[in-house]
């Protein structure tokens, strides 16, 4: 590949900025040709659409809708749905990309793809979250498709929401079509598992790295930042595995027991507050930052991007990063948690549980047969565990980070499929 700039940082936490700089490292190291690393580098397709709504109080409010389809090279795309205040293209385009490289990690058969409402969902009644996720699938209607662009939950959305989804979906299709997305509920064809998926697949790989760096899990320490789906199922899983959990934290602030938290109290409390902590009488509130400088062997920062950067980077005092967010690191903040010798199980790797498990959900409806938990975890903790081996086992050949080595090992396969199926 002849040199090519990498695209200057304009911006440390623009997350498509943060996707690109690590993507122009790894396939420098590769050496990819110029032809597939622009391809590579350039969402298939973006979409920007306006969604009118009418509110409880009889009003009309119009939200922006996105869906970006980073890549379908190694099959349909596949991705989550954000509702979120801070939605924006740039946004959903490095969230595209970074479904991409998951589920090339992971070596399941599906493209990347993200889409996202900017709306704040904590403040809008049921009646109103179900009109605009109708809205939007409808406007997604040539988008969406088993085998074209499956969606899944991401931040804001849950079971609830691919149930409107799959409903919407199938009217216009003039019959159930469940696998047109994931993450549904379980008596829609959702698969055992999926839930606690991407908090599982965040206990396996961090489970892994403490094997790696001698840390025996019934001594260490844990902090996790955010706790929905991902950090309140990651902190239940560590702690179940002998792990003392000291804080958790979420947008009320952070909450601090130095003797351990007790995670399951923390999930029915949280369970009967309206979604969050606050109040939460099981650990002394901190300020929601200080989780990061927190003195643990492990820190998860399962909330949003761009969390750890140049600004706070040096206070991380933890041994291990386990990323359950997509993201929550900047490119500038890599090069100190280099510099420091911390290792970091990255976002492409840690959270790729739920995917996975999104896969088989996928897997289960299109053969109309359900699987067991158990069946459905084992496979999932074999592949995780597998991708976890594969990526380190890259970072020695190569002398990289974990983040580039996973960057390296999906770069590589998505690069080789391209070239196989050649004709572009
Ligand atoms: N749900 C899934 O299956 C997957 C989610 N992810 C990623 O994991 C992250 C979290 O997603 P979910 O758990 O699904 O979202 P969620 O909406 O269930 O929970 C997000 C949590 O983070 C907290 N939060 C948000 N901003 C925060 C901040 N600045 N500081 C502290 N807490 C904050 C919220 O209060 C909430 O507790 C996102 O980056 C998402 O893209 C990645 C893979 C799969
Ligand atoms: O389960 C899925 O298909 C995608 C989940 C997701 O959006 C993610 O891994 O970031």
């Amino acid at each position: 590949m002849g040199y090519i700039e990498p695209a200057p940082l304009k911006d440390e936490k623009n997350p498509f900025e943060a996707m690109m700089s690590r993507f122009h490292i790894a396939s420098q190291i590769l050496g990819i040709d110029d032809e597939v690393y622009n391809v590579l580098k350039s969402p298939a397709k973006q979409v920007i659409v306006s969604l009118p709504i009418t509110m409880d109080d009889g009003s009309i409010r119009v939200f922006d809708g996105y869906r970006v389809i980073h890549s379908n090279i190694l099959g349909p795309s596949k991705g989550g749905i954000r509702f979120d205040p801070g939605v924006n293209i740039d946004e959903v385009k490095a969230l595209a990309a970074w479904m991409t490289w998951k589920c090339a990690v992971v070596d399941i058969p599906y493209g990347g793809a993200k889409g996202g409402i900017q709306c704040n969902p904590r403040e809008m009644s049921s009646g109103e979250i179900e009109r605009l996720m109708r809205a939007y699938t409808l406007a997604m209607i040539e988008i969406f498709g088993p085998d074209r662009d499956i969606p899944a939950p991401d931040m804001g959305t849950g079971p609830r929401e691919m149930a409107w989804l799959m409903d919407e979906y199938s009217r216009t299709q003039g019959m159930t079509i469940n696998s047109v997305v994931t993450g549904k509920p379980l008596v829609l064809g959702g698969s055992l598992g999926r839930t606690e998926a991407t908090g599982r697949g965040v206990m396996v790989s961090a489970l892994a790295a403490m094997e790696k760096l001698k840390i025996n899990p019934y001594k260490a320490t844990c902090a996790v930042q955010g706790f929905g789906n991902v950090g309140s199922f990651a902190a239940l899983l560590l702690a179940e595995r002998g792990v003392k959990v000291v804080a958790i934290s979420d947008l009320s602030g952070a909450y601090y027991n130095e003797n351990g938290i007790d995670i399951q109290a923390a999930i029915e409390y949280r369970n009967g507050n309206n979604g969050n902590l606050t109040g939460f009488p099981g650990a002394e509130l901190i300020e929601g930052d200080e989780i990061l400088g927190l003195e643990v062997d492990v820190l998860v920062p399962a909330a949003t991007e761009d969390v750890i950067t140049s600004q706070n980077v040096e206070k991380i005092k933890a041994k291990l990063i386990v990323e359950g967010a997509n993201g929550p690191t900047s490119a500038k903040a890599d090069n100190v948690i280099n510099e420091k010798g911390i290792m970091v199980a990255p976002d492409i790797l840690a959270n790729a549980g739920g995917v996975t498990v999104s896969y088989f959900e996928w897997v289960q409806n299109r053969l109309g047969y359900k699987w067991t938990g158990e069946r459905v975890n084992r496979r999932s903790d074999r592949i995780m565990k597998d991708a976890f081996d594969n990526v380190y086992r890259t970072s020695q050949e190569y002398k990289v980070s974990m983040r580039i080595a996973a960057y390296i090992v999906a770069i590589d396969k998505v690069a080789k499929t391209y070239k196989y199926r050649g004709g572009y």
